[in-house]
């Protein structure tokens, strides 16, 4: 196995021996698996190197999004890419990790059943189980008039077509904490504007003040989307009355609403001690919660006020470590928790690719494929090796009219033609990543104009900010555009949750080039027309939750450019994130 080893790849612990090399060599742990490994384990006079392994699967299970290892499945789990590696017999391997000193205080690591934790996740998960618990243990909220509660049901959500939303919103009066599923357009938000109404006419005919309501999401695009669209629902379905009774709102960031606090970036001003004040707590895009973020909001939220978790379980999960929504889904309502509000069929316009998200969700790859090639104007598929001249036709013509509307300085003009289009990526990096097509774009954009476009920032650039900055008011996932102003100087127009902004370019921290973005950053935005680039087998990012999360950022049209036996690849692969959520409230 040595002689292919190449001395000089970073990824490769030169320090370590015995089973550590062999898995670090093998490709299955990096370097920074095995120092952290092997730095615990003689800091805790461990030497047995089964109990190392563990260690070091369980740092490189948490880069992956997983919050733990299950011992048990851990060969299966990870594979061993073909390589013959002395994997510890899974008895053994238990034993020796329940009697490591890496369990004994300070505890860095945790092993609950066959997972093993490091403390922090155990913690958090340990928290947000127990929070859940007491939400659910208490007395079910009080109904001040259930005839009252029956015709507000009715008025807000009238007739047969209302009846699945109906029937959700009920079930979120009845219960502190809601999970409200459904995939895109399945009427998420139409249902959580009527909730609020009902909930808002129960506390005047209890004599209670309005409500105090939080609208929030994990990202500021997302929660200016939510704030968006249960105003339009509210001016549109909902009478003067029952929007008077609501109030005036703002949707927040989850860590705006928290409160963050100068001296940390995992907790908040807003925790156990001192609760949020809110009566009615909505978080949208639950899907992109992590644990930690969620046991955050738990501890903070009061005990009597109603949590509503609003997202699309089939989803990507977090970039952080978690896979809340999908744990809470099933495990709330296993272990008798809360009732499923559920919500499964499509509303929107052009209900083409809703039909497509469905058939990528449940695994219909002959249907997902023919809708694909003959599915509709909303949908079209590009076959084969080199999509680059079907996507210069694409990307060219956007890019040209954002630059012509950012030379002319009208920003109005140029956010609305970056807003037409996105092309999602899989990856950032190598052939098909988010920088190729940045540089790519470029490249084209040069070539029609001659401008050699040598600075970082030129004319019509379009801008992701990736970071939020509080002291500017931009948030990670606002985009913008370079605009030039009559004086020839560079701006550029943000189109920023909090609404417009104009800031010269070295303001700005971390932002990347947005010809181009990753599915995994697309998460809580949408864009009439998408298209997504489907990587090759040989991806690791390949799984179904990718797919279908590209899917579901279009509004209007979605092209998908790959080849067949990727696209059968990732409908039957899916992104598994090993966590302890669902089983502990279940049992
Ligand atoms: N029962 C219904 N009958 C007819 N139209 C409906 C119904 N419910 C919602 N709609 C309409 O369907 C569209 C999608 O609804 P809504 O925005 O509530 O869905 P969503 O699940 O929140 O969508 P998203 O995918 O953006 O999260 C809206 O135009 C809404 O007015």
């Amino acid at each position: 196995m040595t002689s292919t080893i190449d001395e000089f790849d970073s990824a490769l612990a030169l320090g370590a021996t015995g089973i550590l090399r062999d898995f670090n060599q093998a490709g299955l742990l990096v370097a920074a698996d095995v120092h952290v490994a092997s730095r615990l384990a003689s800091m805790l006079a461990e030497d047995d190197e089964k109990v190392a392994l563990a260690c070091a699967l369980v740092v490189r299970a948490v880069r992956a999004g997983s919050v733990c290892l299950d011992l048990a499945t851990a060969r299966e789990e990870v594979g061993d890419d073909g390589v013959d590696l002395d994997w510890p017999d899974p008895d053994e391997w238990l034993a020796a990790v329940a009697s490591s000193p890496l369990l004994a205080a300070p505890q860095p690591l945790r092993l609950e059943g066959s997972r093993l934790y490091f403390d922090r996740y155990w913690r958090e998960e340990e928290q947000v189980e127990q929070d859940l618990r007491r939400r659910s243990a208490q007395a079910a909220p009080t109904i001040a008039d259930e005839d009252t509660l029956r015709a507000g049901l009715d008025r807000l959500f009238p007739g047969t077509s209302y009846d699945e939303q109906r029937a959700a919103a009920e079930t979120a009066v009845r219960q502190w904490t809601t999970v409200l599923t459904g995939g895109p357009g399945t009427g998420k938000t139409t249902t959580v504007a009527g909730l609020l109404a009902v909930l808002a006419e129960q506390a005047e005919l209890a004599g209670d003040r309005r409500p105090r309501i939080a609208l929030t999401a994990p990202t500021g695009k997302a929660a200016a989307r939510l704030e968006e669209a249960v105003r339009h629902e509210m001016s549109g379905r909902l009478s003067a009355e029952d929007t008077a009774r609501l109030g005036d709102f703002h949707a927040r960031t989850l860590h705006m609403l928290l409160g963050r606090r100068p001296d940390s970036s995992t907790r908040f001003r807003h925790d156990r001690d001192n609760r949020l004040p809110h009566d009615i707590v909505v978080v949208d895009e639950t899907s992109m919660v992590s644990l930690t973020m969620m046991a955050r909001l738990l501890e903070a939220v009061r005990p009597d006020a109603r949590l509503i978790l609003v997202g699309d379980p089939d989803q990507l999960a977090s970039i952080e470590a978690g896979a809340v929504l999908a744990d809470l889904v099933d495990g709330l309502v296993a272990g008798g928790h809360a009732r499923p509000a559920e919500l499964r069929t499509s509303h929107r316009f052009g209900s083409e690719i809703g039909d497509l998200a469905l058939a990528v969700r449940a695994d219909q790859a002959e249907e997902v494929l023919h809708l694909l090639r003959f599915g509709g104007d909303s949908l079209s598929f590009v076959e084969g090796d080199d999509p680059r001249d079907a996507l210069r036709s694409v990307l060219l013509p956007d890019a040209l009219a954002i630059r012509r509307a950012a030379e002319a300085g009208d920003a109005d003009a140029a956010l609305r033609a970056l807003e037409r289009h996105r092309l999602l990526c899989a990856h950032r990096d190598g052939p098909w990543g988010v920088t190729y097509w940045n540089r790519t774009v470029e490249r084209w954009i040069t070539e029609e104009t001659e401008d050699p476009l040598w600075d970082t920032w030129y004319v019509g650039r379009p801008v992701l900010v990736t970071a939020n900055d509080y002291g500017l008011g931009v948030y990670n996932g606002d985009v913008g555009v370079t605009i030039r102003r009559p004086d020839g100087s560079l701006r550029v127009c943000i189109d920023g949750s909090r609404g417009r902004l104009d800031l010269a370019p070295g303001r700005l921290g971390t932002v990347e080039t947005l010809h181009a973005m990753t599915i995994h950053k697309a998460q809580g935005s949408q864009a009439a027309e998408v298209t997504v680039l489907i990587p090759g087998e040989e991806s690791r990012l390949l799984t179904r939750e990718l797919f279908y999360t590209a899917v579901t950022r279009a509004e209007k049209q979605i092209r998908v450019v790959g080849n067949e036996p990727a696209i059968r690849l990732a409908l039957h692969r899916r992104a598994l994130r090993a966590t302890g959520l669902r089983q502990r409230l279940t049992t």
